[in-house]
């Protein structure tokens, strides 16, 4: 079983993906967690240096970056699905045509590239729907904005990419949209019901 996070920046993603670990370890399950971009691979290290403006990387190259790096684990995923656990992923390719199609990456090639790359399908999409607006004041609070996460436009757009998956049933139909300006708790339940585990 294979549980992604979706959601633009701050929408409470790792929050929510970590709450969820520990309700399903209490349950007595076997979770394993993964996260992308994977700041510590080749690849996300690469991603790292642009988010912190220290190089300038194209839409193109960026779309590839965060694929391979997906991509690198790919065998790692499967293998922990096939061997009993629940995977939880904060962010996986849904992020990558959210972010870099909104940047100009053409959406009907990003789908082929994925397809193409047969790369482990979600059972389950977790959405947390924000307004820019809120989410940016929450990242304020909690760190220095990387280049994505001061954009509210660029958000925005992101958002809008999110909606035209879901409505499009894509990857999967099962898209859980939660409304994520709700308090944590509020958030954690309505997933919990929903989930069903
Ligand atoms: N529902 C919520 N209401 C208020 N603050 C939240 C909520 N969810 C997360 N936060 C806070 O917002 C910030 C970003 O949350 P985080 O889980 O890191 O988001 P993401 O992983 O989507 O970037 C953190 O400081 C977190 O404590
Ligand atoms: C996984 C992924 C992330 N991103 C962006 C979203 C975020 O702005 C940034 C870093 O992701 P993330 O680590 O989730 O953000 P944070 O630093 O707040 O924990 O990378 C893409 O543009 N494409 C992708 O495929």
């Amino acid at each position: 079983m294979l549980i992604v996070f979706e959601g633009i920046d701050a929408s409470g993603k790792t929050t929510l993906s970590n709450l969820v670990k520990e309700y399903l370890l209490k349950k007595g399950f076997k979770v394993k967690m993964f996260s992308y971009p994977n700041y510590a691979s080749i690849y996300g290290s690469i991603i790292k240096l642009f988010l912190e403006s220290k190089i300038d990387l194209a839409y193109q190259e960026l779309f590839f970056l965060y694929i391979l790096d997906m991509f690198r684990e790919k065998q790692e995923v499967r293998e922990a699905i096939a061997s009993g656990n629940i995977v939880l992923i904060d962010r996986y390719y849904t992020s990558t045509i959210a972010y870099q199609c909104s940047l100009g990456f053409n959406y009907e090639i990003a789908k082929k590239i994925i397809e193409y790359l047969d790369m482990p399908k979600p059972n389950i999409i977790i959405y947390l729907d924000v307004e820019p607006k809120i989410a940016i004041e929450r990242k304020i609070k909690q760190k220095v904005p990387d280049v994505f996460e001061r954009n509210m436009e660029f958000l925005g757009n992101v958002r809008r990419m999110y909606w035209k998956l879901i409505n499009e049933g894509y990857p999967i139909k099962n898209w859980i949209v939660v409304d994520a300006s709700k308090n944590i708790d509020e958030v954690f339940n309505i997933v919990i019901k929903a989930l069903n585990i």
